[in-house]
């Protein structure tokens, strides 16, 4: 929709989903833009009859940028996880994004253009306890793309990860539904009370602390599509800067390692003080921006 409403008119969009039932809040989210520059098409990553059928439906199966995005994530206990829904994560997350690459990546090179975006994650470059197997599918993807960036660039086709810290969608949600099934059998109670005690509560608070919205994401995602020379990384939480550059300074992994498991086992009463410091100052920060609009003063 962003790019849909774009002000110059830039945008001509087939924005897709899996289940077409559910397009009505995409369409009133479109409002004039639907049927002008934002058209509705079907489409399941999953499945390489539907990603056909889409693109056979496109001039030239080409589009000048894919914006690749659905994905699904997992949390708890490995051994509380059924292989079923690890698979499910990595045919989403990975196999999805590979197959729409190399269904659109044919006509891009012969067109010598394209923008091929994705959707990562701050977990495609630094695992997180409880995510193993979402961190390892965006780990992949991220695999994925270094690799083939060189291949597109000979072929004048550019690649992107947008790379957000959690954002305020509909995924915590999923996320902490899946959990109450899950409910930790097959693992032992330590790392039950690990995952319910300490991660669980301040993973609540991260999200409210340092979420940004989905706008936010698609405000970055739009700077990269529009950039003259689009970088092939863009992490859009500064908060996460001070956590990549741990693993920068230190590639054994040590000084990563050891931060982790002083902020989750030693500090945590202290982390979630300064997260919720952090939710308080964004609240004041946004309740001055909200006065000085109505004093017309920005
Ligand atoms: N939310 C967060 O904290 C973060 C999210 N991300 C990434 O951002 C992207 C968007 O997630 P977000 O909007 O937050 O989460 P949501 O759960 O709100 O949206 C994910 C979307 O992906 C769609 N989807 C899932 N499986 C498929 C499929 N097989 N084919 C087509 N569409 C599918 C879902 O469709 P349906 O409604 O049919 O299930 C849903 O619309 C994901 O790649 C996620 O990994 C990255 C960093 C943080
Ligand atoms: C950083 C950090 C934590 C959790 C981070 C989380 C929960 C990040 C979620 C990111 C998401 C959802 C990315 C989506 O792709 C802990 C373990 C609570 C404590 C230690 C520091």
């Amino acid at each position: 929709v962003r790019l849909a409403t774009d002000s110059q008119g830039r945008f001509k969009v087939l924005a897709t989903m899996r289940d077409l039932s559910c397009r009505g809040p995409l369409e009133e989210a479109a409002g004039s833009a639907l049927g002008q520059t934002l058209e509705i098409g079907q489409l399941d990553v999953c499945d390489e009859g539907s990603i056909t059928r889409c693109l056979d439906k496109l001039p030239g199966q080409y589009v000048d940028i894919l914006v690749s995005n659905a994905g699904i994530g997992l949390i708890g206990p490995l051994e509380s996880l059924s292989l079923d829904d690890m698979r499910q994560v990595m045919d989403t997350n990975f196999f999805g994004l590979v197959q729409l690459v190399r269904a659109l990546m044919p006509a891009m090179k012969r067109q010598r253009r394209g923008h091929i975006v994705v959707i990562s994650s701050i977990m495609g470059l630094q695992g997180i306890m409880f995510n193993d197997i979402y961190a390892a599918s965006k780990f992949a993807v991220e695999g994925f793309c270094e690799s083939l960036l060189v291949q597109a660039l000979r072929f004048n086709i550019s690649v992107t990860l947008v790379e957000p810290g959690p954002v305020t969608s509909e995924f915590e949600g999923k996320l902490y539904s899946g959990v109450e099934q899950v409910d930790c059998v097959g693992t032992d109670p330590e790392t039950a009370d690990i995952f319910t005690r300490i991660y669980l509560p301040n993973s609540r608070v991260l999200f409210a602390s340092l979420s940004q919205s989905p706008e936010d994401v698609a405000e970055h995602t739009l700077k990269v599509i529009c950039a003259r020379r689009p970088p092939f990384r863009h992490q859009t939480n500064p908060a996460y800067t001070p956590m990549l550059a741990l693993k920068r300074a230190d590639p054994s992994g040590e000084l990563a390692g050891a931060a982790f498991y002083s902020l989750v086992f030693r500090h945590g009463p202290l982390l979630r003080a300064s997260l919720h410091a952090v939710r308080l100052c964004r609240w004041k920060a946004r309740k001055l921006r909200k006065a000085l609009r109505l004093l017309g003063l920005s």
